[in-house]
């Protein structure tokens, strides 16, 4: 049996044309016209690309986007004049800082700055602590993506084991907390796995549903994965100019009930939810 391919794509063009018709509509009552700035510092060339598909998919949605491109040596302090300038912008409604930022630049302190009510991405702790009290303000792109991709499966998934390969601050930690909230696409059980994790194999073979975003290639194999599980892959390596998972695709395929490919699986999701971010912003701004 092969698995249903998730079509991150198809799913995010049907999101972002149900934002777009909201867009119109908060347009039409309220004159206003929600507006995404973008900062992007440095050369970076897969930030580049990543933050083009954004702008494209705003403009598509009648969401004004702004980037604010900054040379690689911008200073912290230029950095954080931008954010505070963007934060009293009575025209901006979301802030977007691309990661990652150069070596150079405290990341944190940086993302500290944005005003929690434009924070889009919701990085701010304010709104990382609404989120683990199950209040979100907003929810996390990817994480946000990623749960209705599983939703779009049909898979029930109270009291499942979801296994989440990385911590991350964008990607792992919310993923956790979204999978183990009350409701709907959530109540499940959740183990996160890192680098230190012991008996990783076992413990991935066990997963009703696997979230891989550790950024190693084709790090899920095909013996790691329980026939039937769900497999999301968050991982964008470049293996000889091409583009690879966190999972190796052909051979999981065979095993799980279903599965997102890289390219068009998480990503154009991930943007998806930044526009439906960025309408929630300039509703409650
Ligand atoms: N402040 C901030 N917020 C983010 O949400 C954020 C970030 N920084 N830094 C980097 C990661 C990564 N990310 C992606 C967005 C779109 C695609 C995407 O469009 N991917 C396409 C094309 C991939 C390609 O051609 O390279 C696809 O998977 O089909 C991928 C990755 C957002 N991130
Ligand atoms: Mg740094």
């Amino acid at each position: 049996m092969s698995a249903e391919i998730i079509d991150g794509k198809k799913l995010a063009i049907t999101f972002r044309e149900q934002v777009a018709q909201e867009v119109a509509q908060f347009k039409e009552q309220s004159q206003i016209v929600p507006h995404l700035t973008a900062i992007l510092v440095g050369e970076d060339p897969a930030s580049a690309v990543y933050v083009r598909n954004k702008q494209r998919a705003c403009e598509k949605a009648g969401i004004q986007s702004t980037l604010k491109r900054l040379p690689a040596e911008t200073t912290q302090d230029k950095l954080h004049k931008l954010v505070q300038e963007l934060n009293a912008d009575q025209s901006v409604h979301g802030i977007l800082v691309q990661l990652p930022l150069p070596k150079h630049i405290d990341e944190v302190a940086i993302l500290d700055v944005v005003n929690p009510l434009k924070d889009v991405d919701a990085f701010h702790p304010e709104n990382v602590g609404l989120i683990v009290q199950g209040r979100p303000r907003y929810l996390p792109c990817t994480p946000y993506g990623i749960q209705q991709m599983i939703l779009s499966t049909e898979m029930e998934t109270a009291g499942k084991h979801a296994v989440i390969l990385g911590r991350s601050e964008i990607v792992g930690k919310p993923m956790a907390m979204l999978l183990i909230q009350r409701g709907l696409g959530a109540d499940a059980t959740v183990t996160i796995c890192h680098s230190r994790t012991q008996n990783l194999k076992e413990i991935v073979q066990s997963a009703d549903i696997i979230i891989a975003a550790i950024g190693k290639p084709e790090f899920v194999t095909a013996d790691m994965v329980k026939p039937g599980a769900v497999v999301i892959d968050v991982g964008i390596n470049r293996v000889n100019e091409k583009l690879v998972g966190d999972v190796a695709f052909d051979s999981v395929k065979e095993i799980a009930s279903a599965i997102t490919p890289v390219p068009g699986g998480v990503g154009p999701m991930t943007i998806a939810m930044l526009l439906k971010n960025t309408l929630t912003a300039a509703r409650i701004l």
